[in-house]
């Protein structure tokens, strides 16, 4: 079992790596141009990618492997008492919107995590950061489901398996981080 999980990870680099590095060099820009204008960087997924959320955001508020200065990255994750005072109020399909109605600027940068590309919070975040006039970036996986059409740029990892798609997810994510260090 071991091994086939190992070698499972290691072809989906593979395809990773042919097949999604161009998209993954433009998403780099995407962070890139937003810290450099001053913009704040929103990020929101569920489970596993409520917590590639909260991880990247503490690596541009902590930092990533270098120091320098204090970036601002906000996980849509972690305040319990606003996620459940709009799931209560609104219904939980609005977690993630509602916060970025809240907090979200002009040319701020949205990242929506979901594997299948389809949970609804995460649409929905979309639209709204869309209509403020964010930036903003989907990480997903099997064919990008209905984040398509929903982001200015959609890096889809080449995979049907949650666990397999969330490992290429936070390797994105800490491609973006090292991005973002370079620019220091
Ligand atoms: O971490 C895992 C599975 O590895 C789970 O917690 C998983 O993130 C949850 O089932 C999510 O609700 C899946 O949502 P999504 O990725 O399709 O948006
Ligand atoms: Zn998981």
């Amino acid at each position: 079992m071991v091994i086939e999980e190992l070698n499972d990870h290691q072809q989906l680099i593979i395809k990773v790596i042919e097949q999604r590095t161009a998209d993954i060099e433009q998403a780099c820009e995407m962070i890139v141009s937003a810290i450099q204008g001053g913009n704040k960087v929103l990020i929101a997924g569920n489970g596993g990618s409520a917590a590639d959320a909260q991880h990247i955001a503490a690596e541009l508020s902590g930092r990533f492997v270098k120091h320098r200065k204090a970036l601002p990255g906000i996980a849509l994750t972690t305040d319990t008492s606003a996620l459940t005072a709009i799931a209560n109020d609104y219904g939980y399909d609005h977690v993630f919107s509602r916060q970025i109605e809240a907090l979200a600027k002009p040319g701020d940068l949205f990242i929506g995590i979901s594997t299948s590309g389809n949970s609804q919070g995460i649409l929905n975040a979309f639209k709204t950061a869309g209509d403020i006039g964010c930036k903003t970036l989907g990480l997903s996986g099997w064919s990008g489901g209905k984040m398509n059409g929903l982001c200015d740029l959609n890096v889809i990892v080449p995979s049907e398996v949650t666990a397999r798609i969330q490992e290429i997810h936070i390797l994105i994510g800490h491609i973006l981080c090292k991005a973002v260090d370079d620019l220091f």
